[in-house]
């Protein structure tokens, strides 16, 4: 696509890098980085700076024991130049207001690089999920649902799972907004259990595209699948079905870990026989293995390919230099640093981007969406079928940017993303 936006400059690189950042201070640093390459209007990279909106609120719930907790919940939005923002709900201790503005610009990006009719969100609850019962999870999840509800809806804003819920929590979000609009609104939030609207392969659908991904990124790097040592950090919704599927396709899965630790296994490892964090939380160590590994070790393994599918900030300036992985696949969102890239790309280590590699979740919360509206209900074969080609033309169109130019795979689907934000910008301008 021919683009004003999207011409290249040699304009020199953004502003130092500190020892740490937040993830709003990496996404904004992405975005300057990817802009400057690609002369984009600065109004608008000065617009894509900021979110739409925030909305922080406050949660009260009762405990089981009588007592009442106060929690604070974020909805952020970032831009919806393209249609109604989109993202997930976080429960963790370390959510914060900027972590969610920075996950709702990735969002943005992730949505674009797909080229869905949908914007950036993120929000969530700082809260430790694993501490509640789960009627105090239900309580939590309506409260906040109703403190949002004014600003959520199937054409304003979807939620969808991220770390810390799943699909019962999307069906109680459901369930309280319909419940304050007197009718049934399924399309309100993606995940959901099938029984109530929701799709078959959306709880799989991040951990398959990431294993999708990096199919097609080892095959671009001329290795063979079956002689390629994985390790995953992370073995939930993201980390365990893209663990599986890459060992039923033939990978030797060699580390896996959990909040806990890791197990290393260089003969391989049985994934579907470790229980997922859905199946049941901190179980990885409980699984037989010839070595145990910490998280920090996991990731400095000597294998062909990594995926972090747990937490940001994993790869930094400490630990880039002692990775040994030749291929980096983001299953997590944000797990690399602005430094920790510059690193590994110094040292020739491909890092192919979150925005790219997970995007299965966001995809076929799409498909839900539009199954929802519509009244329909897809086979799961469909549903993998359309994901499959959805992210073969993703990936396509990431790997034209990058052979023509784009200096690494994060620059190159940045490339493909911005160029259609900024083209949907300049179409439809700034309110007077
Ligand atoms: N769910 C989704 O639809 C999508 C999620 N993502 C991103 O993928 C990442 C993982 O999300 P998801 O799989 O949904 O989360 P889950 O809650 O399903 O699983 C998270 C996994 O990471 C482990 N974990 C938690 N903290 C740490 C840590 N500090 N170090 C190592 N492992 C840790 C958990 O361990 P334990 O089991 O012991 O708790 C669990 O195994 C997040 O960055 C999320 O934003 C991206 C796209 C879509
Ligand atoms: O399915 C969605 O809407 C969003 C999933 C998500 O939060 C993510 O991709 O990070």
């Amino acid at each position: 696509m021919a683009s004003e936006s999207k011409r290249r400059t040699d304009r020199a690189a953004v502003e130092p890098t500190p020892a740490e950042e937040s993830a709003l201070e990496t996404a904004r640093r992405q975005l300057n980085q990817a802009a400057a390459r690609l002369e984009i209007d600065p109004a608008i990279v000065e617009q894509l700076s900021h979110p739409t909106a925030v909305h922080e609120v406050t949660v009260p719930i009762e405990r089981d024991d009588g007592s009442v907790e106060v929690f604070t919940g974020y909805r952020a939005q970032h831009d919806s130049v393209k249609g109604p923002f989109k993202g997930g709900l976080r429960y963790h201790p370390e959510v914060t207001r900027d972590e969610c503005v920075g996950l709702a610009m990735w969002m943005t990006w992730k949505c674009a690089v797909m080229d869905l009719p949908f914007g950036g969100a993120k929000g969530g609850i700082a809260v430790d999920s694993k501490a509640l019962s789960a009627g105090e999870k239900e309580r939590l999840t309506r409260r906040f649902t109703q403190e949002i509800r004014s600003v959520i809806g199937p054409t304003k804003d979807i939620p969808a799972p991220d770390m810390g819920t799943d699909p019962q929590t999307m069906a109680w979000v459901m369930d309280a907004y319909s419940m304050q609009e007197d009718e049934t609104i399924p399309g309100v939030v993606t995940g959901k259990p099938p029984v109530i609207g929701g799709s078959e392969g959306r709880e799989k659908a991040p951990g398959r595209s990431v294993a999708i991904i990096t199919r097609e990124a080892i095959e671009y790097y001329g290795r063979d699948i079956e002689r390629t040592d994985i390790a995953v950090q992370g073995y939930g919704s993201v980390g365990a079905n893209a663990a599986r599927l890459l060992d039923r396709w033939g990978a030797n899965v060699v580390a896996i870990s959990d909040v806990t630790g890791g197990i290393y296994d260089p003969a391989g490892i049985e994934t579907h026989s470790v229980p997922s964090h859905d199946e049941e939380p901190e179980a990885v160590l409980d699984h037989g293995a010839p070595r145990t590994v910490t998280n920090d070790e996991l990731l400095e393994l000597d294998v062909d390919v990594l995926i972090p599918a747990a937490v940001g900030n994993v790869l930094t300036e400490a630990n880039a230099g002692n990775i040994s992985a030749e291929l980096i696949v983001e299953g997590a969102n944000g797990p690399t640093t602005s430094r920790g890239q510059e690193i590994l790309t110094d040292r020739g280590v491909a890092v192919v981007p979150d925005i790219l590699a997970n995007a299965g979740g966001v995809t076929v919360s799409y498909f839900e969406w539009l199954q929802d509206i519509n009244r329909q209900s897809w086979s799961l074969e469909r549903v993998h079928e359309e994901l499959e080609s959805e992210m073969l033309a993703a990936w396509d169109a990431v790997r034209t940017e990058k052979e023509t130019g784009a200096p690494t795979w994060r620059d190159a689907a940045y490339a493909v993303a911005l160029s259609r934000i900024a083209d949907a910008h300049d179409v439809r301008g700034l309110w007077p």
